[in-house]
């Protein structure tokens, strides 16, 4: 028998993320203080968006909204059937930024659908945004908060253990004026990679679990990669110099997920210079992921 949706409203609050962390590609990623929050009503039709903030005047009002999309393709997971929905959307996370937003989205849909289904159930959430991601580095941390890592069954589903960074560590984002889509971003990477550093970085992600949990005196030499940063640095230049000028001045700087954003794990000097259209984020991580508000 179909679920039948409450009518809500329902709030829901989701994190940006921070994947990969230099080393840990589609594997490791931190929740930021940077939210979106959405807000969805049954209503009689047709679905209709409202957006503030990030994205207002650029992204689709109706159907094809991501948040819908995600709802749409959760309430059939949970055997409900999909209502018309009014959503209300207060963007803050920089979008196609390397921060997430993407995630977010589909995070906010999926947890509104069980919202609306009278469903809580967070492995679940995690398994139906990992399968509509592709990758589950940036859903692990939206949904549950905190540093994760994750993976991907034998059945594909996405899993995720979840850590607390050391409270010393203050994460600071560099986030230009310019977009880099996720997907253009991927397919700058090789099929294949040398051994050697693919063994290079199975080394530094192990290192970075401890330097981010228990040893951050560790965090730079935790946070070298060469499995994706190098071959995507030609498609992002500004972006590329301004990790380069950080870690030659002793920061634990890496490219933000797939970019353009940078993050910063360690004291970046005062009076560093990042030249016009950067704005500097100074954030926390985020220990709740996505939940909803009363
Ligand atoms: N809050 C949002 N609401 C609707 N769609 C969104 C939202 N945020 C991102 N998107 C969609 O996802 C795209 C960016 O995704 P992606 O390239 O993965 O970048 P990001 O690193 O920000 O996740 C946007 O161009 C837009 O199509
Ligand atoms: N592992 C992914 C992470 C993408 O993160 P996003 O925030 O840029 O969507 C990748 O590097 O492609």
């Amino acid at each position: 028998m179909s679920i039948s949706p409450q009518p809500g409203p329902v709030t829901v609050r989701v994190p940006a993320t921070s994947a990969n962390l230099g080393p840990g590609f589609d594997a490791l990623g931190v929740a930021l203080t940077l939210y979106d929050e959405v807000t969805a009503t049954v209503v009689d039709g047709p679905t209709r968006v409202e957006i503030t903030g990030e994205g207002a005047g650029e992204l689709p009002a109706d159907e094809s909204h991501l948040v819908v999309r995600s709802m749409r393709t959760a309430f059939e997971a949970l055997g409900a059937t999909a209502p018309e929905v009014e959503l209300r959307c207060v963007n803050r996370i920089p979008q196609a930024r390397g921060l997430g937003s993407s995630s977010a989205a589909i995070v906010a849909g999926v947890t509104l659908a069980q919202a609306l289904a009278g469903k809580t159930d967070q492995e679940l959430a995690l398994e139906i945004a990992g399968a509509i991601e592709g990758h589950p580095d940036n859903v692990a941390p939206c949904v549950l908060g905190g540093f994760t890592i994750a993976w991907l069954d034998d059945e594909h589903r996405a899993r995720a253990a979840r850590m607390t960074p050391v409270q010393s560590v203050q994460p600071v984002v560099f986030v230009p004026d310019v977009q880099g889509l996720t997907a253009v971003a991927r397919a700058a990477l090789p099929a294949t990679v040398p051994h050697a550093d693919a063994a290079f970085n199975a080394g530094r992600s192990a290192l970075l679990v401890h330097a981010l949990t228990a040893d951050p005196a560790l965090l730079y030499a935790a946070t070298e990669d060469r499995l994706h940063q190098a071959y995507r640095a030609g498609g992002m230049p500004g972006t590329a110099d301004v990790v380069r000028r950080l870690r030659e001045a002793g920061v634990a700087a890496v490219v933000s997920g797939a970019g353009p954003t940078v993050l910063a794990l360690s004291e970046v000097p005062s009076g560093f210079d990042l030249g016009i259209g950067w704005i500097r984020h100074n954030l926390g991580f985020d220990s709740r992921g996505a939940h909803l508000m009363s």
